[in-house]
């Protein structure tokens, strides 16, 4: 039997759709594989009574068969699905690196990004890899049609989880399909200054940078108080929060020493809404680490 722990995953990151993604400390989820005739799929933990476990439904189960290699595989979530921490993904992730040790299939990291997202299309209709990069590489990473490009950051997060569910599936059903060039030339130099402060660990860079004019207005509605929660954030000493991939947890990048107030302030903002929450007091974290 092969034990791989992968992590939960900010996605987008604001300015960065589809293509930004950072790996976070914590939360995470343990899969573990033992070769088989064909694929069985167990799931326990958080929020496993809505996960699936019909290979044909599972992200894990779309990884298997991109591998080649049938398994029993059992999932013990520790990222809550349907919360814009790459539940979907840390399952996919994780089932990737494992099955490529147990079945020796010789795929590299960054050749296992790919694989893992066909699980991603099982669950969200598109096999977008900005979750499954970081949470099998680690760190912040930059997704393209040509490959991806990793970025060592050291910097401190908190993610805030309040208890509402946004599915990815609906939350990229109100993204524009269209944006005017002043949207785009906003976007580019906000995605760039971003880029700019993961590889200087510059917290104040990174949360200019998360600013976006086109993803995420569309989605702020799906989050009860998500105006709120970003100003109580920043009011805290957050230098910017933003939507978590598809939501509804939010994401602030703190300056040194205001983690915590950071995580209160946005918990009690959500509790004022009447909507409880969780803050995971978090940073930017390593790839899918195997244990024998
Ligand atoms: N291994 C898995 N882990 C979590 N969710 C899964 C898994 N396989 C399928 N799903 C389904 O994916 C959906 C959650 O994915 P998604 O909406 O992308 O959430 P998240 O934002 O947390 O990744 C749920 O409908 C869930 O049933
Ligand atoms: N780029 C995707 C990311 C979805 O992340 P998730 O954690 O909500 O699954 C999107 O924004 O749709």
């Amino acid at each position: 039997m092969l034990i791989v722990r992968a992590p939960a995953t900010s996605a987008n990151l604001g300015s960065g759709f589809d293509v930004f993604g950072v790996a976070l400390d914590r939360p995470a989820d343990v899969v573990r594989v033992e070769k088989a005739e064909r694929t069985t799929i167990e799931v326990t933990g958080v929020g496993s009574r809505y996960i699936p476990e019909d290979p044909k439904r599972n992200t894990v189960g779309a990884v298997a068969e991109a591998l080649s290699a049938p398994a029993r595989i059992r999932i013990d979530k520790g990222v809550r699905p349907a919360s814009g921490l790459g539940s979907s993904a840390a399952s996919a992730a994780a089932a990737a690196v494992a099955l490529n040790e147990l079945y020796d299939r010789g795929r590299s990291r960054e050749e296992l990004v790919p694989v893992a997202a066909e699980g991603e299309a099982v669950v969200s209709g598109a096999a977008h890899a900005d979750n499954v990069a970081p949470a099998i590489l680690g760190g912040f990473t930059v997704v393209t049609e040509e490959g991806v490009t990793r970025v060592d950051a050291d910097l401190s997060l908190v993610a805030c989880l309040p208890d509402i569910v946004v599915s990815t599936r609906d939350a990229r059903s109100v993204v524009p399909d269209r944006v005017a060039l002043t949207d785009l030339v906003e976007t580019v130099g906000h995605a760039a200054t971003l880029v700019a402060g993961m590889a200087r660990s510059d917290p104040d860079l990174v949360g200019r940078g998360m600013a976006d004019g086109v993803v995420t207005p569309a989605r702020a509605d799906l989050i009860d108080g998500y105006d709120e929660v970003c100003a109580a954030a920043r009011d805290a000493g957050a230098t910017g929060a933003t939507i978590s991939g598809a939501g509804p947890t939010i994401l602030a990048v703190c300056r040194s020493g205001t983690q915590r107030a950071v995580a209160v302030s946005m918990i009690e903002a959500f509790e004022e809404r009447g909507v409880e929450a969780q803050a995971y007091r978090t940073g930017v974290g390593d790839g899918a680490t195997i244990y024998r």
